[in-house]
């Protein structure tokens, strides 16, 4: 088995619990509010430009001239998504500039931001990739999940066509295919530290979506 088919199995149960929480639910149903998802959106766009910092310095630790590409690649479409969020999304469900820059990085948006920062500057290349591969995948798969059983005229349709598309499974499967190559020349040390940060990232996943659910704030 790939280290990465063991590490999906190893969470399957958490990307269960990702797959039917009440924020994917109704998003696929097409009856998530538009105050939930709005929260979402913001704290996406914050979210995003953490995520760009993140894997430019991926690239940059990256043990061949493929992976820079790859990730240098991936860090520039991070930041064309959290842009196209705004000149898209934030303008159809009415979220203004003003609006935006107004809003802080909620306690949850800080920790997987913060998380995905510290392992990228601090950890070893395996490690950083490992952290920042649940928001590849994890996204991939709740993206042809929702699609299998969307609503027609979901108000969230061209979301979760960004998700299921074949131009960002391609990008899911390259990167995969990466942490593969790097696990397989690592030593049982590093892939346990690897397992480690992929759990540590998926539960942030989950907490991401609880939060905007809940319309998290800071409590003081
Ligand atoms: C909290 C959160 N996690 C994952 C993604 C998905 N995602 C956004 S950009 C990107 C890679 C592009 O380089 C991926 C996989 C998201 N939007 N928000």
């Amino acid at each position: 088995m790939s280290f990465t088919a063991e590490i999906w199995q190893e969470n399957a149960a958490l990307f269960e619990t990702i797959r039917t929480m009440p924020f994917n639910q109704e998003l696929a149903d097409g009856t998530l509010s538009q105050e939930r998802f709005r929260h979402y959106m913001i704290q996406d766009a914050h979210y995003l430009i953490a995520f760009g910092r993140a894997l430019a310095v991926a690239a940059a630790k990256a043990d061949n001239t493929d992976e820079i590409v790859q990730f240098a690649h991936g860090a520039h479409t991070a930041i064309i998504v959290e842009r196209s969020l705004h000149a898209d999304f934030m303008e159809q469900f009415n979220v203004s500039p003003a609006t935006f820059a107004a809003t802080p990085l909620s306690p949850a948006t800080h920790h997987y931001s913060s998380y995905l920062i510290a392992t990228a500057w601090s950890a070893s290349y395996p490690v950083v990739l490992a952290a920042l591969l649940p928001c590849f995948w994890i996204y991939a798969e709740i993206g042809r999940d929702i699609l299998a059983r969307a609503a027609k005229n979901n108000p969230y349709d061209s979301w979760i066509s960004t998700y299921a598309g074949e131009e960002f499974h391609a990008a899911v499967r390259g990167v995969i295919a990466t942490v593969d190559r790097v696990a397989s020349v690592a030593s049982a040390e590093t892939r346990r530290d690897m397992h480690i940060a992929y759990t540590h990232a998926a539960k942030l996943e989950w907490m991401f979506w609880d939060s905007a659910y809940r319309l998290e704030q800071w409590p003081v």
